[in-house]
Protein backbone atom coordinates (compact mmCIF):
# COMPACT_ATOMS: atom_id res chain seq x y z
CA UNK A 1 0.00 0.00 0.00
CA UNK A 2 1.13 3.65 -0.60
CA UNK A 3 1.71 6.02 2.24
CA UNK A 4 -0.95 8.24 0.78
CA UNK A 5 -3.50 5.52 0.53
CA UNK A 6 -2.95 4.07 4.13
CA UNK A 7 -2.98 8.19 5.42
CA UNK A 8 -6.00 8.40 3.19
CA UNK A 9 -8.07 5.06 4.73
CA UNK A 10 -6.43 6.29 8.36
CA UNK A 11 -8.02 9.70 8.33
CA UNK A 12 -11.13 7.89 6.88
CA UNK A 13 -11.72 5.96 9.93
CA UNK A 14 -12.40 8.93 11.76
CA UNK A 15 -14.64 10.17 8.96
CA UNK A 16 -11.80 12.72 7.08
CA UNK A 17 -12.04 13.44 3.48
CA UNK A 18 -8.45 13.69 2.88
CA UNK A 19 -9.14 14.67 -0.66
CA UNK A 20 -11.42 17.63 -0.16
CA UNK A 21 -8.87 18.41 2.86
CA UNK A 22 -6.19 18.71 0.35
CA UNK A 23 -8.33 20.53 -2.22
CA UNK A 24 -9.70 23.24 -0.20
CA UNK A 25 -6.42 23.92 1.59
CA UNK A 26 -4.96 24.25 -1.72
CA UNK A 27 -7.62 26.79 -2.42
CA UNK A 28 -7.03 29.13 0.31
CA UNK A 29 -4.97 32.29 -0.27
CA UNK A 30 -1.94 33.10 1.35
CA UNK A 31 -0.84 36.90 1.47
CA UNK A 32 2.88 36.68 1.19
CA UNK A 33 4.82 39.74 2.58
CA UNK A 34 7.27 41.60 0.73
CA UNK A 35 9.03 42.71 3.23
CA UNK A 36 10.48 39.68 4.08
CA UNK A 37 12.74 39.76 0.82
CA UNK A 38 14.80 43.03 1.84
CA UNK A 39 14.28 43.13 5.33
CA UNK A 40 11.68 45.99 5.39
CA UNK A 41 13.54 48.86 4.25
CA UNK A 42 11.69 49.79 1.45
CA UNK A 43 12.26 51.14 -1.68
CA UNK A 44 11.59 55.04 -1.20
CA UNK A 45 14.25 57.74 -2.82
CA UNK A 46 15.99 58.69 -0.56
CA UNK A 47 15.98 55.74 1.52
CA UNK A 48 15.09 56.38 5.41
CA UNK A 49 15.82 52.80 5.95
CA UNK A 50 14.00 51.17 8.65
CA UNK A 51 13.79 53.88 11.57
CA UNK A 52 11.50 55.01 13.87
CA UNK A 53 8.91 52.28 13.61
CA UNK A 54 8.28 49.92 16.43
CA UNK A 55 9.77 46.82 14.57
CA UNK A 56 13.11 45.76 13.30
CA UNK A 57 14.77 43.11 11.63
CA UNK A 58 18.00 42.00 12.65
CA UNK A 59 20.78 39.74 11.21
CA UNK A 60 22.88 39.93 8.65
CA UNK A 61 22.78 37.07 5.89
CA UNK A 62 24.04 38.33 2.64
CA UNK A 63 21.91 38.39 -0.62
CA UNK A 64 19.01 40.83 0.16
CA UNK A 65 17.10 42.29 -2.46
CA UNK A 66 18.49 45.79 -2.96
CA UNK A 67 16.00 46.97 -5.49
CA UNK A 68 11.99 45.97 -6.85
CA UNK A 69 13.67 43.98 -9.81
CA UNK A 70 15.43 42.22 -7.38
CA UNK A 71 12.51 41.43 -4.64
CA UNK A 72 10.45 40.56 -7.67
CA UNK A 73 12.46 38.00 -9.00
CA UNK A 74 13.01 36.25 -5.16
CA UNK A 75 9.30 36.04 -4.92
CA UNK A 76 9.11 34.56 -8.19
CA UNK A 77 11.66 32.12 -7.59
CA UNK A 78 9.35 31.86 -3.48
CA UNK A 79 6.52 31.10 -5.43
CA UNK A 80 8.00 28.37 -7.82
CA UNK A 81 7.99 26.46 -4.27
CA UNK A 82 4.72 26.74 -2.69
CA UNK A 83 1.50 24.77 -3.06
CA UNK A 84 -1.57 26.50 -3.53
CA UNK A 85 -3.03 29.89 -3.99
CA UNK A 86 -0.89 33.37 -2.91
CA UNK A 87 -0.99 37.06 -3.09
CA UNK A 88 1.53 39.39 -2.55
CA UNK A 89 1.10 41.88 0.17
CA UNK A 90 2.85 44.98 -0.51
CA UNK A 91 3.83 47.82 1.70
CA UNK A 92 3.64 51.93 0.45
CA UNK A 93 6.98 52.44 0.67
CA UNK A 94 7.83 50.21 -1.89
CA UNK A 95 6.75 52.70 -4.38
CA UNK A 96 9.25 52.74 -7.37
CA UNK A 97 9.80 57.04 -8.28
CA UNK A 98 12.66 56.15 -10.18
CA UNK A 99 15.15 59.49 -8.87
CA UNK A 100 12.43 61.30 -8.38
CA UNK A 101 11.42 62.35 -4.55
CA UNK A 102 7.18 61.72 -4.20
CA UNK A 103 6.45 62.42 -0.14
CA UNK A 104 4.07 59.51 0.81
CA UNK A 105 1.26 61.55 0.89
CA UNK A 106 1.27 62.07 -3.00
CA UNK A 107 2.11 58.38 -4.11
CA UNK A 108 -0.17 57.19 -6.80
CA UNK A 109 -0.97 53.91 -8.54
CA UNK A 110 1.75 54.73 -11.26
CA UNK A 111 4.47 54.26 -9.14
CA UNK A 112 3.27 50.77 -8.80
CA UNK A 113 3.23 49.76 -12.41
CA UNK A 114 6.42 47.16 -11.36
CA UNK A 115 4.23 45.44 -8.85
CA UNK A 116 0.90 45.16 -10.96
CA UNK A 117 2.56 43.87 -14.19
CA UNK A 118 4.56 41.73 -12.20
CA UNK A 119 1.52 40.19 -10.11
CA UNK A 120 -0.70 40.11 -13.50
CA UNK A 121 2.33 38.07 -15.00
CA UNK A 122 2.45 36.32 -11.56
CA UNK A 123 -1.53 35.69 -11.75
CA UNK A 124 -1.97 36.53 -8.11
CA UNK A 125 -3.89 39.94 -6.49
CA UNK A 126 -2.13 42.32 -4.16
CA UNK A 127 -2.60 43.37 -0.99
CA UNK A 128 -1.75 46.49 0.46
CA UNK A 129 -0.83 48.65 3.51
CA UNK A 130 -0.02 52.33 4.37
CA UNK A 131 3.34 53.10 5.49
CA UNK A 132 2.92 55.17 8.76
CA UNK A 133 7.03 54.15 10.06
CA UNK A 134 10.44 55.14 8.86
CA UNK A 135 9.92 58.49 8.14
CA UNK A 136 10.62 61.89 9.62
CA UNK A 137 7.13 62.16 10.91
CA UNK A 138 7.28 58.91 12.22
CA UNK A 139 10.42 59.13 14.26
CA UNK A 140 8.83 60.78 17.51
CA UNK A 141 6.58 57.73 17.77
CA UNK A 142 3.40 59.57 16.57
CA UNK A 143 1.61 59.69 13.50
CA UNK A 144 -2.28 59.53 13.06
CA UNK A 145 -2.76 60.56 16.61
CA UNK A 146 0.45 62.98 16.77
CA UNK A 147 -0.44 65.82 18.88
CA UNK A 148 0.65 68.05 15.96
CA UNK A 149 -2.35 68.28 13.30
CA UNK A 150 0.20 69.51 10.13
CA UNK A 151 1.95 65.43 11.29
CA UNK A 152 -1.66 64.01 11.71
CA UNK A 153 -2.97 65.51 8.17
CA UNK A 154 -0.15 64.22 6.59
CA UNK A 155 -0.60 60.62 7.29
CA UNK A 156 -4.47 61.16 6.59
CA UNK A 157 -3.72 62.14 3.42
CA UNK A 158 -0.94 58.95 3.35
CA UNK A 159 -4.14 56.58 3.91
CA UNK A 160 -5.95 58.15 1.52
CA UNK A 161 -3.63 57.96 -1.25
CA UNK A 162 -2.68 53.96 -0.07
CA UNK A 163 -6.95 53.54 -0.11
CA UNK A 164 -7.11 54.70 -3.55
CA UNK A 165 -4.05 52.28 -4.71
CA UNK A 166 -5.64 49.90 -2.89
CA UNK A 167 -8.75 50.08 -4.53
CA UNK A 168 -6.41 50.63 -8.27
CA UNK A 169 -4.96 47.31 -7.25
CA UNK A 170 -8.44 45.41 -7.01
CA UNK A 171 -9.93 46.88 -10.74
CA UNK A 172 -6.47 46.15 -12.17
CA UNK A 173 -6.00 42.49 -10.68
CA UNK A 174 -9.83 42.08 -10.39
CA UNK A 175 -9.43 40.78 -6.78
CA UNK A 176 -10.24 42.85 -4.09
CA UNK A 177 -7.39 44.50 -1.99
CA UNK A 178 -6.75 44.07 1.68
CA UNK A 179 -5.48 46.99 2.78
CA UNK A 180 -4.10 47.11 6.20
CA UNK A 181 -3.26 50.24 8.76
CA UNK A 182 -1.07 49.72 11.38
CA UNK A 183 0.38 52.79 12.97
CA UNK A 184 3.81 52.11 15.58
CA UNK A 185 2.25 55.36 17.72
CA UNK A 186 2.62 54.68 21.22
CA UNK A 187 4.73 55.68 23.92
CA UNK A 188 8.04 54.27 26.10
CA UNK A 189 6.94 55.11 29.48
CA UNK A 190 3.52 56.06 31.50
CA UNK A 191 2.10 58.76 29.69
CA UNK A 192 0.52 61.49 31.74
CA UNK A 193 -2.53 61.44 28.94
CA UNK A 194 -3.82 57.96 27.49
CA UNK A 195 -7.19 59.47 26.49
CA UNK A 196 -6.15 62.33 24.04
CA UNK A 197 -3.73 59.96 21.68
CA UNK A 198 -6.63 57.75 21.68
CA UNK A 199 -9.28 60.63 20.41
CA UNK A 200 -7.24 61.56 17.70
CA UNK A 201 -6.46 58.32 16.26
CA UNK A 202 -10.08 57.77 16.44
CA UNK A 203 -10.61 61.05 14.76
CA UNK A 204 -7.89 60.39 12.01
CA UNK A 205 -9.19 57.31 10.77
CA UNK A 206 -12.43 58.77 10.73
CA UNK A 207 -11.02 61.21 8.31
CA UNK A 208 -9.44 58.30 6.20
CA UNK A 209 -12.46 56.10 6.15
CA UNK A 210 -14.50 59.31 5.70
CA UNK A 211 -13.91 59.14 1.94
CA UNK A 212 -16.62 57.94 0.44
CA UNK A 213 -15.37 57.92 -2.96
CA UNK A 214 -13.41 54.43 -2.20
CA UNK A 215 -15.43 51.59 -3.23
CA UNK A 216 -15.09 49.23 -0.16
CA UNK A 217 -15.59 46.08 -2.12
CA UNK A 218 -12.31 46.78 -3.65
CA UNK A 219 -10.39 48.40 -1.14
CA UNK A 220 -10.99 46.30 2.23
CA UNK A 221 -9.89 48.22 4.80
CA UNK A 222 -8.34 46.54 8.22
CA UNK A 223 -6.91 47.38 11.18
CA UNK A 224 -4.44 45.92 13.34
CA UNK A 225 -3.84 46.39 17.39
CA UNK A 226 -0.76 45.95 19.22
CA UNK A 227 0.31 45.09 23.20
CA UNK A 228 3.44 46.63 22.80
CA UNK A 229 6.80 47.78 20.17
CA UNK A 230 10.00 49.04 20.47
CA UNK A 231 9.88 52.06 21.81
CA UNK A 232 6.15 51.40 22.76
CA UNK A 233 6.90 49.04 25.44
CA UNK A 234 4.27 51.21 27.99
CA UNK A 235 1.42 52.08 26.13
CA UNK A 236 0.07 51.67 22.54
CA UNK A 237 -2.35 54.04 21.07
CA UNK A 238 -3.91 51.29 18.95
CA UNK A 239 -4.45 48.52 21.28
CA UNK A 240 -6.02 45.19 20.83
CA UNK A 241 -9.30 46.84 22.53
CA UNK A 242 -9.07 50.01 20.95
CA UNK A 243 -8.85 48.47 17.48
CA UNK A 244 -11.65 45.62 18.10
CA UNK A 245 -14.34 48.73 19.27
CA UNK A 246 -13.21 50.61 15.91
CA UNK A 247 -13.29 47.85 13.73
CA UNK A 248 -17.07 46.98 14.70
CA UNK A 249 -18.33 50.42 15.26
CA UNK A 250 -17.18 51.21 11.46
CA UNK A 251 -17.33 48.02 9.87
CA UNK A 252 -13.71 47.02 8.59
CA UNK A 253 -12.08 44.27 8.92
CA UNK A 254 -10.24 43.55 12.24
CA UNK A 255 -6.73 42.32 11.73
CA UNK A 256 -5.31 39.48 14.56
CA UNK A 257 -1.01 39.27 14.34
CA UNK A 258 -0.21 36.36 16.41
CA UNK A 259 2.66 38.17 17.99
CA UNK A 260 0.98 40.71 19.10
CA UNK A 261 -0.49 39.49 22.66
CA UNK A 262 0.62 38.42 25.61
CA UNK A 263 3.14 35.28 25.35
CA UNK A 264 0.30 33.28 27.60
CA UNK A 265 -2.58 35.01 25.14
CA UNK A 266 -4.24 31.92 22.76
CA UNK A 267 -4.77 33.67 19.84
CA UNK A 268 -7.20 31.07 18.91
CA UNK A 269 -9.81 31.33 21.54
CA UNK A 270 -10.23 35.01 20.42
CA UNK A 271 -11.62 33.53 17.07
CA UNK A 272 -15.03 32.56 17.94
CA UNK A 273 -15.35 35.28 20.27
CA UNK A 274 -15.07 37.76 17.69
CA UNK A 275 -16.93 36.08 15.23
CA UNK A 276 -19.90 36.71 16.90
CA UNK A 277 -19.55 40.17 16.10
CA UNK A 278 -17.13 41.10 13.13
CA UNK A 279 -17.96 39.63 9.91
CA UNK A 280 -14.24 38.75 8.62
CA UNK A 281 -10.38 38.63 10.41
CA UNK A 282 -7.08 39.51 8.87
CA UNK A 283 -5.10 36.93 10.29
CA UNK A 284 -1.39 37.38 10.40
CA UNK A 285 0.80 34.32 11.01
CA UNK A 286 4.10 35.55 12.71
CA UNK A 287 6.26 33.96 15.56
CA UNK A 288 6.82 36.07 18.90
CA UNK A 289 9.98 34.72 20.98
CA UNK A 290 9.97 36.69 24.62
CA UNK A 291 8.64 39.07 22.30
CA UNK A 292 6.90 40.40 18.68
CA UNK A 293 10.50 39.11 17.40
CA UNK A 294 8.70 38.07 13.96
CA UNK A 295 10.60 34.97 13.61
CA UNK A 296 9.77 33.27 10.67
CA UNK A 297 6.38 31.17 11.53
CA UNK A 298 6.55 27.23 12.20
CA UNK A 299 4.13 25.06 12.47
CA UNK A 300 3.94 25.35 16.23
CA UNK A 301 1.17 24.98 18.70
CA UNK A 302 0.21 28.69 18.29
CA UNK A 303 -0.17 28.49 14.57
CA UNK A 304 -1.83 24.94 14.54
CA UNK A 305 -4.70 26.11 17.19
CA UNK A 306 -5.49 28.67 14.91
CA UNK A 307 -6.14 26.88 12.33
CA UNK A 308 -7.41 24.16 13.87
CA UNK A 309 -10.02 27.22 15.24
CA UNK A 310 -11.15 28.20 11.94
CA UNK A 311 -11.82 24.60 11.00
CA UNK A 312 -14.04 23.61 13.62
CA UNK A 313 -16.02 26.78 13.78
CA UNK A 314 -16.20 26.31 9.72
CA UNK A 315 -14.94 29.85 9.36
CA UNK A 316 -12.96 29.63 6.33
CA UNK A 317 -15.13 32.13 4.25
CA UNK A 318 -14.41 34.81 7.71
CA UNK A 319 -10.87 35.04 6.86
CA UNK A 320 -7.96 36.49 5.37
CA UNK A 321 -4.60 34.71 5.81
CA UNK A 322 -1.09 36.82 5.72
CA UNK A 323 2.62 36.30 6.94
CA UNK A 324 4.15 39.23 8.87
CA UNK A 325 8.16 38.10 9.46
CA UNK A 326 10.92 39.28 8.51
CA UNK A 327 14.28 37.43 9.92
CA UNK A 328 17.32 38.68 8.00
CA UNK A 329 19.96 36.37 10.31
CA UNK A 330 18.94 33.37 7.37
CA UNK A 331 18.52 32.65 3.69
CA UNK A 332 15.46 35.00 2.81
CA UNK A 333 14.14 32.69 0.15
CA UNK A 334 14.09 29.80 2.76
CA UNK A 335 12.10 31.78 5.21
CA UNK A 336 9.47 32.58 3.00
CA UNK A 337 9.28 29.24 2.12
CA UNK A 338 9.65 27.53 5.56
CA UNK A 339 7.10 30.27 6.76
CA UNK A 340 4.29 29.82 3.71
CA UNK A 341 4.39 25.96 4.20
CA UNK A 342 4.21 25.87 7.74
CA UNK A 343 1.11 28.37 7.63
CA UNK A 344 -0.50 25.85 4.30
CA UNK A 345 0.44 23.03 6.57
CA UNK A 346 -1.78 24.50 9.83
CA UNK A 347 -4.24 25.21 7.41
CA UNK A 348 -4.43 21.41 6.00
CA UNK A 349 -4.57 20.13 9.68
CA UNK A 350 -7.06 22.34 10.42
CA UNK A 351 -8.87 20.77 7.59
CA UNK A 352 -7.96 17.04 8.06
CA UNK A 353 -9.22 17.31 11.82
CA UNK A 354 -11.93 15.13 13.02
CA UNK A 355 -14.68 17.69 13.93
CA UNK A 356 -17.65 15.83 13.97
CA UNK A 357 -16.03 12.88 16.04
CA UNK A 358 -15.16 15.23 18.25
CA UNK A 359 -18.33 17.42 18.98
CA UNK A 360 -20.13 13.87 19.40
CA UNK A 361 -17.91 12.70 21.78
CA UNK A 362 -18.28 16.13 23.54
CA UNK A 363 -22.38 15.77 23.11
CA UNK A 364 -21.94 12.84 24.63
CA UNK A 365 -20.27 14.27 27.70
CA UNK A 366 -17.34 11.60 27.00
CA UNK A 367 -14.29 13.75 28.03
CA UNK A 368 -11.66 11.41 27.98
CA UNK A 369 -12.92 10.03 24.51
CA UNK A 370 -12.76 13.60 23.10
CA UNK A 371 -9.13 14.03 24.60
CA UNK A 372 -8.26 10.92 23.52
CA UNK A 373 -9.29 11.42 19.88
CA UNK A 374 -7.69 14.56 20.27
CA UNK A 375 -4.56 13.31 20.93
CA UNK A 376 -4.36 10.67 18.29
CA UNK A 377 -4.94 13.24 15.83
CA UNK A 378 -1.46 14.35 16.63
CA UNK A 379 0.14 10.90 15.36
CA UNK A 380 -2.22 11.00 12.65
CA UNK A 381 0.06 10.99 8.80
CA UNK A 382 -1.12 14.44 7.84
CA UNK A 383 2.83 14.37 6.54
CA UNK A 384 2.08 11.87 4.13
CA UNK A 385 -1.12 14.16 2.76
CA UNK A 386 1.17 17.17 2.80
CA UNK A 387 3.44 15.48 1.01
CA UNK A 388 0.62 14.41 -1.68
CA UNK A 389 -0.45 18.00 -1.67
CA UNK A 390 2.51 19.05 -2.67
CA UNK A 391 3.07 16.77 -5.70
CA UNK A 392 -0.47 17.31 -6.80
CA UNK A 393 0.37 21.19 -6.86
CA UNK A 394 4.11 20.75 -8.83
CA UNK A 395 6.01 21.43 -6.31
CA UNK A 396 9.55 19.84 -4.51
CA UNK A 397 7.92 17.47 -2.11
CA UNK A 398 9.45 17.33 1.84
CA UNK A 399 12.46 19.24 1.99
CA UNK A 400 13.12 19.35 -1.16
CA UNK A 401 12.85 22.86 -2.25
CA UNK A 402 16.47 23.88 -0.39
CA UNK A 403 18.52 22.34 -3.02
CA UNK A 404 16.74 25.02 -5.54
CA UNK A 405 17.06 27.61 -2.95
CA UNK A 406 20.79 26.56 -2.93
CA UNK A 407 21.22 26.36 -6.31
CA UNK A 408 19.28 30.29 -6.54
CA UNK A 409 22.02 31.00 -3.52
CA UNK A 410 24.67 30.47 -5.59
CA UNK A 411 24.06 31.59 -9.17
CA UNK A 412 21.94 34.89 -7.82
CA UNK A 413 22.24 35.77 -4.04
CA UNK A 414 25.75 35.65 -3.70
CA UNK A 415 26.49 37.81 -6.83
CA UNK A 416 24.93 40.49 -4.66
CA UNK A 417 26.99 42.40 -2.29
C1 LIG B 1 5.28 45.68 8.30
C2 LIG B 1 3.89 45.37 8.84
O1 LIG B 1 2.99 46.34 8.54
C3 LIG B 1 3.96 45.20 10.31
O2 LIG B 1 4.74 44.06 10.57
C4 LIG B 1 2.63 45.08 11.04
O3 LIG B 1 1.74 44.21 10.42
C5 LIG B 1 2.97 44.63 12.40
O4 LIG B 1 2.68 43.53 12.73
C6 LIG B 1 3.73 45.54 13.27
O5 LIG B 1 4.15 44.93 14.42
MN1 LIG C 1 1.32 42.23 11.60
Amino acid sequence: MKPYDFARDAYAELGVDTEKAIKKALSIPVSLHCWQADDVRGLETPREGLAGGGIMATGGYPGRARNGDEMRADLSKVLDLLPGKHRLNLHAFYAETGDTVVERDAIEPRHFTGWTDWAKSEKIGLDFNPTYFAHPLANDGYTLSHADKSVRQFWIDHAQACRRIAQDFATKLKSPCVHNHWVPDGAKDAPADRFAPRQRLRDSYDAIFGDDSIDRTKCVDAVEGKLFGLGSEEYVVGSQEFYSNYALSRDLVLCLDLGHFHPTESVADKVSTHLQFHQKLLLHTSRPIRWDSDHVVILDDAVRNLFLEIGRGKAWNKIFVALDFFDASINRLAAYVIGTRATRQAMLCGLLDPTSRLKAAEKAGSGHERLALMEHTRALPWGVVWDELCRRANVPVGADWLQDVATYESKVLSHRT
